[in-house]
C-alpha cells in the first residue's frame, strides 16, 4: 500500500534538546490522532534540526521511528543558529504548510492541528500569539524576560501589525517562504524576517492566542550575543523597509527603551534591598 502524501511539515530546531524530544514528538502525534483534528496524522512529518548536540538526540529520534512516528532528524555539523536551522528545516519540508515551534515544550504541542489547519491559500502565515485574549505567559517566566520580550515587541511595532511577532510558534506555506529573498537567519527571529521579506499582507496572517509554558528540561540558549542580533537584525528590516529616516527613529526608540529598562531594574533594586 502506497504511504500517504505529507501536507504538512513541523520543524523543530534543537540544540541538547534530548529529554524534551519524546514528550515533544508523541504529544504532537497524540493531538493529531484526535478524533476532531482538522488535519490526518498520518499527512504530517515532524523535522528536527539538531546543531550536533550529541546528546543522544539522533538515537532517540531512531527508535521514534522505529514505533513508527514520522519524525527525523537532520544533524548540521557546520553551521548553529536557530533561525539557520528553521531555514534548513523549511528547505527540506515536505510539506506545503510548515510550521515552527520549540523542542521544550513552551509551545504547546496540543495546539498543532489548530496551527496547522490555520494555513491555506489565502492565509499563508499562521503566527501564535501570546497577546491574544484569553492567554497569559506562564507566571514562572521570569521578570527580566518578560521585560526584554516587551521591548523587543514595541521595536518591531512599525514593522508589522502582526501582534506577536517574536513568537517562536509560527507557521508559513512553502510559496510564501518561496518568495522570500535576503533572509537574515542569524538570531532567533526569524518570523519576524519572514513576515516582512515574503511580503505578508495583513490580512493573510491567522494569529492563534496560545499561553507560553516554562522550558520542560534543559537551559534556554537566549544569551546577551543573541538580543544584539535581534538589535542588528531589527536594524536591517527598518533600512529593508523603510530606509534611512526611519533607521533614525529606531535608534531613537531603542535609547528610551533602554533608559526605561534601566531606570524599571534600578527601582526593582532599590524597593528589593529596602525590603
Ligand atoms: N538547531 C538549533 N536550535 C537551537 C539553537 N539555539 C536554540 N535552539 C532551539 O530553539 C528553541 C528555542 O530556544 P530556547 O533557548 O528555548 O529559547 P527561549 O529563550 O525560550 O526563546 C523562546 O522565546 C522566544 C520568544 O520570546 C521565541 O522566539 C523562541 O523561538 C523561543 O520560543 C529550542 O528548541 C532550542 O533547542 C541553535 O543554535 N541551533
Ligand atoms: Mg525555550
Amino acid at each position: 500500500m502506497s504511504r500517504p502524501t505529507i501536507h504538512y511539515s513541523v520543524i523543530v530546531p534543537a540544540y541538547k534538546e534530548n529529554g524534551n524530544i519524546r514528550p515533544l514528538v508523541t504529544r504532537i502525534f497524540n493531538a493529531l490522532r484526535q478524533y476532531d483534528s482538522p488535519v490526518p496524522a498520518d499527512q504530517v512529518e515532524v523535522i528536527i534540526v539538531d546543531d550536533n548536540s550529541r546528546d543522544g538526540s539522533v538515537e532517540n529520534v531512531q527508535s521514534l521511528q522505529q514505533e513508527g512516528y514520522n519524525v527525523r532528524i537532520i544533524v548540521r555539523t557546520t553551521e548553529r543558529g536557530l533561525s539557520s536551522a528553521v531555514v534548513r528545516g523549511f528547505q527540506e519540508a515536505l510539506g506545503d504548510n510548515m510550521l515552527c515551534m520549540d523542542a521544550d515544550l513552551q509551545h504547546p504541542p496540543e495546539y498543532v492541528p489548530t496551527m496547522l489547519a490555520a494555513l491555506s491559500p489565502s492565509s499563508t502565515f499562521v503566527l501564535g500569539t501570546r497577546y491574544g485574549k484569553g492567554v497569559e505567559m506562564d507566571k514562572d517566566w521570569p521578570v527580566h524576560r518578560r521585560i526584554i520580550s516587551a521591548g523587543a515587541r514595541v521595536l518591531a511595532l512599525p514593522l508589522t501589525t502582526a501582534s506577536d511577532p517574536m513568537s517562536g510558534f509560527f507557521g508559513i506555506r512553502k510559496e510564501a517562504f518561496l518568495k522570500a529573498r535576503g533572509l537574515n537567519s542569524q538570531g532567533f527571529k526569524i518570523a519576524l524576517d519572514l513576515l516582512i521579506k515574503a511580503n505578508v499582507a495583513p490580512e493573510a496572517i491567522a494569529e492563534v492566542p496560545f499561553s507560553f509554558g516554562i522550558r520542560a528540561e534543559g537551559e534556554s540558549k537566549l544569551t546577551g550575543k543573541v538580543m544584539i542580533k535581534y538589535l542588528e537584525q531589527l536594524a536591517e528590516l527598518y533600512w529593508y523597509k523603510f530606509s534611512g529616516l526611519l533607521v533614525v527613529l529606531f535608534i531613537f526608540l531603542v535609547v528610551v527603551l533602554v533608559l526605561l529598562a534601566r531606570s524599571f531594574l534600578g527601582a526593582l533594586d532599590s524597593s528589593q534591598q529596602h525590603k
